[in-house]
């Protein structure tokens, strides 16, 4: 497969109060849950970007860690491209790591989505209008946007508004795309 998997895991996690990653959910600890969304999808090849502070959490997977920690996703998804743009991968599937409900079918769905839009440079998932760029494919063609666009913003939406991002719209109800910000947001368990 073209396509490699990157999970974001090195926010600070400041309004959960301690790191929302480690958290247990169906046994086992929140970030894996993006992990597994993958496999099931049939990627093989999955990173994990973090910082040097939480690499050793990560050991049994493979670590890249950011250049800039805690400098926001959009400069940890430059690094991991930077990192993996000598390797085979056209598509770089990003997922953050506080999902608990992301699943096989969703990621499949982008997938196909890069199948069918292969000229596109991101594929982004919308819900509600909303986009999701913390779970959208990457074409490894976005680097050298990324690489300008890191010397002066810090926003994904920077990205996605320079380069061709094909929206793909995900029912309203969709809850694969929710993420924990705070211990009260479990309370949406379905
Ligand atoms: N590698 C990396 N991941 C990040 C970074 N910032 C956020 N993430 C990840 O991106 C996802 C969404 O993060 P947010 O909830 O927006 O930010 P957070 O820092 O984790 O939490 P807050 O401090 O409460 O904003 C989570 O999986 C984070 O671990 C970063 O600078 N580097």
């Amino acid at each position: 497969m073209n396509v490699a998997g990157l999970v974001l895991a090195g926010g600070r996690s400041s309004r959960y109060g301690r790191q929302k990653l480690f958290e247990a959910h169906q046994g086992k600890p929140l970030y894996q849950q993006s992990i597994a969304a993958m496999q099931h999808a049939g990627i093989s090849s999955i990173y994990i970007v973090t910082n040097q502070e939480l690499a050793p959490a990560f050991q049994n997977h493979r670590v890249i860690i950011d250049e800039n920690p805690y400098g926001g996703p959009l400069r940890a998804l430059h690094t991991a491209m930077e990192k993996m743009s000598a390797e085979r991968f056209e598509w770089l599937q990003v997922l953050a790591g506080d999902v608990p409900y992301i699943d096989g079918a969703t990621v499949s769905t982008i997938l196909q989505a890069t199948k069918q839009h292969p000229n596109s440079d991101i594929i982004l998932p919308t819900t509600d209008g909303r986009n999701q760029p913390l779970h959208a494919a990457y074409h490894m063609r976005c680097l050298p946007a990324l690489r300008e666009l890191v010397k002066k913003e810090s926003s994904m939406k920077a990205l996605y508004d320079a380069v061709d991002a094909y929206r793909l719209p995900f029912p309203s109800d969709h809850l694969a795309f929710i993420n924990i910000n705070r211990p009260e947001d479990w309370r949406h368990e379905p």
